[in-house]
């Protein structure tokens, strides 16, 4: 292995592919490091751990330069005012949905006590690998690589951590390496305590999706996360209803126990625009629980969350 490639693989141990070009003359050599997603302190964090590794090999001045952003990366968060409702499984079907779109979508799954998404998307055996101080997103077979604290710790492992720590630990899953993925889908947890606040200001989604279903409460619930989104200084890209009508697995007749167009019309009332509703089916618990999200399918349901897809990447094409 020449100087200039065994240089270049210690480079890479520190920042992965962001190390584009390596070049070297004598002692002195140049890192093209890709700074895209990083701001100050992160280009002199890297800086520093590039020229550190540079050392070891002998190099003792070593230039790096940093391009400019290639990309702007951008976080969809999911939420909803109360759990069960459906929003993990809407997540991760938006990011099958949107990647099968043609969009490179990756998810995080922001359940810091209560993770779901590994068993959604059959990645509950992977382990991200870490590459200098990042992780690394696990692949899922579905086109979406993703992060969860159920990669990290044991099933079933109770996770007892305070406001700060579930932070911390949401900003490791964001702030991964996500290599060519452009939008990242974010499943909040349920409610809309400090943590979800917390993460929204600091981590600046570029918009929100709402889930909602049609009875009462949870639409009284989904204004609360409104609230909450509002409060971020989160634009709302819109809502969608989910469980929203019966549909019969044995005739695909459509019924609607619980009201029909409840959250459609407490969306217009709001002002809120409605992406689209998702039938309650069991098709759609039985394919969630093995790991099928039905957004990869054929038929009317995968047809339903393709169309919430569209409209929010319309959405995220129009305010780039
Ligand atoms: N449209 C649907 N039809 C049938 N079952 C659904 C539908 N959407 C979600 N489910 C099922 O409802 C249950 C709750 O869904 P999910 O975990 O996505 O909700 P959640 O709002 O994320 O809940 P939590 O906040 O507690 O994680 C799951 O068993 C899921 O498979």
């Amino acid at each position: 292995m020449s100087e200039g490639e065994a240089l270049k693989t210690a480079l890479r141990d520190v920042a992965g592919e962001r190390v584009q070009a390596v070049r070297v003359s004598g002692t002195a050599a140049t890192a093209v490091v890709d700074a895209e997603g990083l701001d100050d302190a992160g280009r002199s964090g890297l800086e520093t751990q590039l020229r550190e590794a540079a050392a070891r090999l002998g190099f003792a001045d070593l230039r790096v330069a940093m391009t400019a952003a290639r990309r702007r990366r951008r976080i969809i968060a999911v939420g909803s005012g109360k759990g069960g409702v459906g929003k993990s499984t809407l997540s991760a079907n938006l990011a099958v949905a949107l990647a099968r779109l043609g969009r490179p979508t990756g998810l995080v799954d922001a359940d810091i006590y209560g993770p779901s998404q590994p068993r959604l998307l059959a990645t509950e055996d992977q382990r991200p690998e870490s590459r200098g101080n990042k992780l690394v997103p696990v692949p899922s077979r579905f086109g979406v690589p993703m992060l969860s604290m159920g990669h990290l710790v044991r099933p079933g492992q109770p996770i007892a951590w305070r406001g700060p720590m579930a932070v911390s630990a949401l900003g490791q899953l964001i702030d991964a390496e996500w290599g060519p993925i452009d939008t990242i889908v974010v499943d909040l947890p349920p409610g809309t305590g400090d943590v979800q606040l917390t993460m929204l200001q600091k981590y600046k989604p570029a918009g929100a999706v709402i889930v909602s279903t049609p009875q009462d409460l949870a639409l009284i619930d989904a204004e609360r996360a409104i609230g909450l989104f509002r409060q971020g200084e989160v634009p709302l890209i819109g809502m969608v209803e989910n469980m929203a009508g019966y549909l019969c697995p044995h005739c695909g007749q459509e019924s609607e126990p619980f009201g029909h167009g409840g959250a459609e019309e407490a969306a217009r009332e709001i002002d809120l625009p409605f992406l689209g509703r998702i039938p309650l089916a069991l098709a759609i618990r039985r394919d969630s629980d093995a790991g099928q999200p039905p957004a990869a399918g054929e038929g009317p349901i995968a047809e339903a969350y393709l169309k919430i897809a569209r409209a929010v990447g319309d959405w995220l094409d129009r305010n780039d």
